[in-house]
């Protein structure tokens, strides 16, 4: 008999016929995330979950008394609570490397459209109001030639470091748990302390994964630190940065702008004071969202999936948990 798994978000279909393969499969249709009570009903029988952004806790798995793994189709994994897990023998995996081109070349596209002012000339264009050339108000910084703070140079923050010290000719400076000195030779980049990768950066960007030890790394006292004309982006998950602090920092010009594709709170508010703001770039979480990228993601899920639930060696288990 095959084993049992639910796959709480659609894959595309050559995803699902490798599961198929392996597993007696169901899979939620629905366009909007599955709700939590019938979540809970799906899992009673099955072994494997593959999930995007799954909160895995006590009470989610009292539900699922059979459940091996938890297959996670993202490289965060912020909502496994790994206490939980390693006292209940779960295994939980990510997908990480396939996406770090992808996410890398959208952290440029956000650093660039809030430097040259970019979604402000698009906008300008469409609304018919391009008259003459040279409105000062929409001069932009130069991104070339300029300093890029980098705070947590993994999978993804070498990708950016790369792109901005080969490709524009950035002065990148980073800062990292541990020193990452093969990528500082590889495309000389430099490691600095927090306060001064913060004090002297014309760009700093946010790659670091959400867990106890990072949520609200960054808040008032690290936006004091940045220049005035400064710009800041997170591309990694909102609640690593005090968002409050942040609005603030905006509001009383603290910073020049910022870019954010994640927020405290997903899909951000319909009310947030960060959407009224010229200066700030906000994207809908999309870093990965491209065909391939996506594809490539869930094909790495599923292997995952059943790998875990075939008894053979699964190939993305989170550091955490191995
Ligand atoms: N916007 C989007 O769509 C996407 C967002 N993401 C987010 O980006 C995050 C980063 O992804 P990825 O690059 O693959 O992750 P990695 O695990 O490869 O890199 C994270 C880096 O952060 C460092 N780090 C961890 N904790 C700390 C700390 N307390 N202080 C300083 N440095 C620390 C790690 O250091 P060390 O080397 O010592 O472990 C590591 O180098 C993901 O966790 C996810 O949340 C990912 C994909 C898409
Ligand atoms: O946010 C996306 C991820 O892969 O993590």
């Amino acid at each position: 008999m095959k084993p049992k798994v639910f796959i709480a978000k659609s894959i595309p279909a050559e995803v699902e016929a490798y599961i198929g393969e392996y597993c007696d499969y169901k899979i939620w249709e629905g366009e909007t995330p599955i709700p939590k009570e019938q979540l809970f009903h799906e899992v009673a029988e099955v072994e494997g979950l593959m999930t995007s952004k799954g909160v895995v806790t006590d009470e989610f798995l009292d539900h699922a008394p059979h459940l091996k793994i938890v297959s996670n189709i993202a490289a965060g994994y912020d909502t496994f609570d790994i206490e939980v897990m390693k006292r209940r023998n779960i295994i939980g995996t990510n997908t990480p490397n396939v996406l770090d081109d992808s996410v890398a070349d959208h952290t440029m596209g956000m650093i660039l459209m809030a430097a040259r002012k970019l979604g402000e000339l698009d906008y300008y264009v469409k609304q018919g109001k391009w008259s003459k050339l040279d409105d000062g108000y929409f001069l932009g910084k130069d991104v070339y030639n300029s300093r890029l703070g980098i705070i947590g140079m993994g999978n993804i923050g070498e990708k950016v470091a790369k792109r901005a010290s080969l490709g524009f000719d950035m002065d990148v400076v980073y800062y990292n748990r541990s020193r990452r000195l093969d990528i500082e030779e590889k495309y000389g980049v430099r490691y600095a302390e927090m306060d001064e990768l913060l004090k002297t950066a014309d760009f700093v960007v946010v790659l670091l994964p959400l867990n106890p030890a990072t949520q609200g790394i960054i808040g008032e006292n690290e936006f004091k630190l940045m220049k005035k004309t400064a710009f800041f982006f997170n591309s990694s998950r909102g609640k690593l940065v005090k968002e409050q602090d942040l609005i603030v920092a905006l509001q009383q010009g603290e910073i020049a702008g910022a870019g954010l594709d994640v927020y405290e709170v997903e899909p951000v508010a319909k009310d947030n004071p960060l959407l009224t703001m010229e200066n700030v770039v906000t994207l809908p979480h999309m870093g990965s969202a491209t065909e391939k990228t996506r594809f490539n993601m869930a094909m790495k899920a599923a292997e995952n999936l059943v790998a875990g639930v075939t008894g053979k060696q699964v190939p993305n288990i989170v550091k955490e948990l191995k």
